[in-house]
């Protein structure tokens, strides 16, 4: 079975709970790909939803999927925000932006009273930090804000190469909302709470890859078959399909 099969059966795992009705966050990357188009032949089946994407490109691939989209203008609250991520771990907690949309997909899942997280289990990991992190800044700055992201690493005890990301024409790759992003190759983030809340301070820095307390489920979809990890009152689960 193929990575890609394995995302594709995360995907059609977490559309299992979604019900008539619903307003849905609809993440990015290759994961959240799948949920959209077997969401979207339930939809021209007959489903009736309404989902706010967390990308362009996602907009894009929802409308070319016959979805009916909103926006977070429109409406405040979301039932269930189906995402991919970079990296999960033991407690639920994540890294995302590979794909550079984690302002809007942090801003959706926050909405969403429910985030189901796709995934191979490749994406199941110890400790956060070997996929590097992505941090979104506002391009002003640039040399101010690497400075005090060190700083802010420094002070949790980890160091690591900061890199802008370049888009495909060499240039910095510019985010959706306009901005750059600085990835960090840390290895390792042993206290990934206490990171997320000190990046949160620095001025430059518009949001970060942490999610932290955001997912409530992640859906790991192996060879072996699906496991299910779920947090409820605080702790988290794991079953397997
Ligand atoms: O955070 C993301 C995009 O910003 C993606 O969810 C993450 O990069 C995982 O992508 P994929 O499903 O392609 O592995």
């Amino acid at each position: 079975m193929s990575p890609d099969d394995l995302k594709r059966q995360a995907a059609a795992t977490a559309l299992e709970q979604v019900r008539d009705g619903m307003k849905l966050g609809l993440g990015t990357g290759s994961t959240a790909k799948h949920f959209v188009e077997l969401l979207g032949a339930k939809v021209r089946a007959g489903l009736n939803v309404i989902g706010v994407p967390t990308s362009e490109v996602t907009r894009a691939d929802a409308e070319r999927c016959g979805i009916p989209l909103t926006t977070l203008d429109e409406v405040d609250r979301l039932d269930i925000t189906v995402d991919g991520a970079d990296e999960i771990d033991g407690a639920l907690n994540l890294v995302k932006g590979g794909g550079g949309a984690l302002l809007r997909e942090k801003i959706v899942a926050a909405a969403s009273d429910r985030m189901i997280v796709i995934a191979d289990d490749s994406k199941l990991v110890e400790t956060l930090g070997r996929f590097p992190l992505p941090i979104e800044i506002i391009p002003f700055g640039l040399a101010a804000t690497r400075h005090a992201i060190e700083q802010a690493m420094a002070s949790c005890g980890i160091s690591g190469e900061l890199k802008l990301r370049s888009g495909k024409d060499g240039h910095a790759f510019v985010t959706d909302g306009g901005h750059w992003i600085i990835d960090a190759h840390l290895g390792r983030i042993p206290d990934a709470t206490r990171l997320a809340a000190t990046l949160s301070f620095i001025p430059g820095v518009v949001e970060h890859g942490l999610f932290i307390g955001l997912a409530s489920s992640a859906v790991l979809a192996s060879p072996q078959g699906i496991r299910i990890m779920e947090r409820s009152s605080g702790r988290v689960s794991g079953e397997s399909k």
